[in-house]
């Protein structure tokens, strides 16, 4: 479904940036239930109102996604006094992880405030209330849980499964996911999720889009003019009693299981970002350290030959061996086969992008697709030959702990 100011082709939209004074990002969402966010550490963007909105489908949703936000671009008027990436028109971004089923999203909101490198900006995008009423914050007062599609016991039983393709060298290495259903006593206002994450996690990307709520640790790509970036994670570890952050992270580096899960993830992205590249570095792995868990992570930047859209980079890398595996396709079939769930926009690349096709995609992990009062939890671990079920069942249970304890407001 696509859908835009039909008066489009006759009457040019209005779109101007200005400075703004600095705030808080986050609290000046006015609305509960349809937040737009991308936030880290204070900065990014944060957007509300709907000025146009594309859904698509399929295996060639990049490819439409880019094409509605390029005519969509074309038909603009824009007075932008900063000309900073992020100022000017911004669509919010959500895919969906599998080419079928689930819907990806753009959504181009009627005002985005952005901050970056201390300076503030708002942005209209046509008829824009800049000053809307805030509706006050609300928490939920019970939190209860119930088995999502892949309930846990089924969930060790796939990752069994998975391991022994990989043991019988049918592939190197997947990643599968299982989630949660936590329902509570009222609908859910995203805003007290976002700002419970983004306080506990601010080396996370917090982000919102059509109900797709989390903070991912993990940068997909971005894309800033001629340069782009990402930051690779895979390989993890968690808090366990008696044991240091130090002999945790010493652990983490010496791991060949975790050392190869990574390998694999660096690999995949580097191999599929290289044909637009000109120039390409690698540094890592080291480790990053969260309060639930500690990741392998290694940055790759590299220069872009020529001027390929964020979206268009977004379809031939997504999905990286972080939330795929490798051989991509083996992997890909087999989550098909052992999940039997819908991951939705789970795992796919989340984030903004502007005018001039830079922005921002995140891996959308550590989140929950809420809908009124309902929130449904993904998490899901990277498998390789070596990969031990009950581990891997304490490893999704650590990375769903932000978003369980965000919902609950500890
Ligand atoms: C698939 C997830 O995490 C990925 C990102 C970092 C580390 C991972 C791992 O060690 O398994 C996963 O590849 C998730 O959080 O649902």
């Amino acid at each position: 479904m696509t859908s835009a100011p039909t008066s489009r082709a006759r009457q040019r939209i209005r779109v101007r940036s200005r400075q703004d004074a600095a705030g808080d990002l986050l609290g000046l969402l006015p609305d509960p239930e349809h937040a737009l966010a991308w936030v880290r550490d204070g900065s990014g963007l944060v957007g509300w109102g709907e000025a146009a909105r594309l859904e698509v489908s399929g295996p060639d949703r990049f490819a439409q996604a880019d094409k509605w936000w390029r005519e969509f671009c074309a038909h603009l008027d824009v007075d932008d006094e900063l000309g900073v990436p992020g100022s000017g028109p911004v669509a919010f971004i959500s895919m969906a992880f599998a080419d079928s089923p689930g819907d990806s999203v753009l959504i181009v909101p009627e005002v985005v405030v952005g901050r970056r490198n201390g300076q503030q900006w708002i942005t209209t995008i046509g008829a824009g209330d800049t000053d809307p009423e805030v509706a006050p914050l609300s928490r939920p007062s019970t939190v209860r849980y119930a088995n999502g599609q892949l309930p846990v016991t089924q969930y060790r039983e796939a990752v069994r499964k998975a391991v022994a393709r990989m043991r019988g060298g049918e592939l190197d290495k997947v990643v599968l996911a299982h989630d949660l259903v936590a329902v509570t006593d009222r609908r859910l206002d995203q805003r007290f999720v976002l700002q419970g994450l983004a306080r506990r996690y601010p080396e996370c990307w917090a982000y919102a889009v059509d109900g797709l709520v989390g903070a991912t640790p993990e940068l997909l790509l971005r894309r800033t003019g001629a340069v782009v970036d990402s930051r690779v994670l895979a390989g993890t570890t968690w808090p366990h009693d008696g044991v240091s952050d130090e002999e945790l992270a010493a652990a983490l580096m010496s791991s060949e299981k975790n050392l190869e899960e990574h390998d694999y993830a660096i690999t995949s992205l580097a191999e599929t970002l290289r044909p637009f590249c000109t120039t390409m570095s690698v540094e890592g792995p080291s480790v990053l350290r969260l309060p639930n868990v500690s990741h392998l992570s290694s940055d790759v930047i590299g220069t872009l030959s020529s001027s390929v859209s964020l979206l268009h980079l977004g379809e031939a890398v997504h999905p990286t061996a972080a939330v795929g595996g490798t051989p991509r396709l083996d992997a890909t079939t087999l989550i098909g086969q052992l999940e039997g769930m819908d991951r939705g926009r789970y795992a796919g690349p989340v984030g903004w992008i502007d005018g001039n096709g830079d922005g921002e995609l995140g891996i959308a992990l550590r989140c929950a697709q809420i809908t009124g009062s309902t929130a449904r939890l993904f998490a899901g671990c990277g498998l390789v030959a070596d990969s031990d079920p009950d581990i891997e069942v304490q490893e999704a249970h650590a990375k769903m702990r932000p978003m369980r304890e965000a919902l609950e407001g500890l």
